[in-house]
C-alpha cells in the first residue's frame, strides 16, 4: 500500500475534545481518493496532519514506505515531499505564472528548472500563459496553475483542500473532468477534501467518508 494512515488521533491544543480519533486510510499508488464529509467534520485537519502542519497525538503515517509520523518519528512538513493545493489556490499575486511555479525550486539548475516548467505547463495545458499574473486568469486557470505549482517539485503525494469550492457552478462539471485528467496523466497519488458528493463522484477513484457513519 502506497499511503497508510493508521489509528490517527488529534486534538487542537485549545480544544476540549479530540477532532480526529482512530482515523484510518489506505491508498494505492496513482489512486485519487476523495475525503467526503460535512463542514467542521475534520477533513482539513486530516490533510494538515498528513502534510505535517499539525502534530498528531497518536497513530502512524507512512507514504511510499517512508514513516512520516509515528510515536518516535516526526518528519518536518518541508521534508515530506507532499504537495498542497488550497481552496483559494494561494498563488503569489505579484508573481507571474512562471515565477509562481518556479518558486521554491531555486536550488535546481536553470536547464532542469526550465524543463520542469515546460513539463507542468504542458500538463495543465497553460503554456501560453506563463507571463500572465494570477489576476489575469480565470478561476479555473488559477486552479490549474496552483496544481502545476504543487506538482513541479515532484511530490510523492498531492493533497487538495476543497479545490472546487471557488468555481462557478456552471463550470464545475468541465473543470472536474479536466482536473481528473491532469491527475491521471501525471500519475500522482492524491487525496482531495470536499463536502460535495458530486465533486467526489466525478473526480475520485474511491470515496472515503469522514465521519463514516454519515
Ligand atoms: N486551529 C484550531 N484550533 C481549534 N479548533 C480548530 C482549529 N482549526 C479547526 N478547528 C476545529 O476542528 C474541527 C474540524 O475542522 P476542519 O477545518 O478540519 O473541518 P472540515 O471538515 O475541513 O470543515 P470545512 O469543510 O468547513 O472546511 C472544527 O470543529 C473546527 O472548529
Amino acid at each position: 500500500m502506497y499511503v497508510i494512515v493508521k489509528n490517527l488521533s488529534f486534538k487542537y491544543k485549545n480544544a476540549k475534545d479530540y477532532q480526529i480519533t482512530n482515523f484510518n486510510l489506505e491508498i494505492e499508488k496513482g489512486e485519487i481518493v476523495a475525503l467526503l464529509g460535512p463542514s467542521g467534520s475534520g477533513k482539513s485537519t486530516i490533510l494538515r496532519l498528513i502534510s505535517g502542519l499539525e502534530i498528531p497525538n497518536g497513530g502512524e503515517i507512512i507514504v511510499n514506505n517512508r514513516v512520516l509520523y509515528n510515536k518516535n518519528v516526526f518528519i518536518e512538513p518541508q521534508k515530506r515531499g507532499i504537495g498542497m493545493v488550497f481552496q483559494d489556490y494561494a498563488l503569489f499575486p505579484h508573481m507571474t505564472v512562471e515565477k509562481n511555479i518556479l518558486f521554491g525550486l531555486e536550488k535546481i539548475n536553470k536547464e532542469a528548472r526550465q524543463r520542469i516548467l515546460d513539463e507542468v505547463l504542458e500538463l495543465v495545458d497553460m503554456k501560453e500563459y506563463k507571463k500572465r499574473y494570477p489576476h489575469e486568469l480565470s478561476g479555473g486557470q488559477q486552479q490549474r496553475i496552483a496544481i502545476a505549482r504543487a506538482l513541479a517539485p515532484k511530490p510523492s503525494l498531492l493533497l487538495l483542500d476543497e479545490p472546487f469550492s471557488n468555481l462557478d457552478a456552471g463550470l464545475k462539471k468541465r473543470i472536474r473532468k479536466e482536473i481528473k485528467e491532469i491527475l491521471k496523466k501525471s500519475n500522482i497519488t492524491s487525496i482531495f477534501v470536499t463536502h460535495d458528493i458530486e465533486d467526489a463522484k466525478d473526480v475520485a477513484d474511491r470515496i472515503e467518508c469522514h465521519p463514516c457513519e454519515m
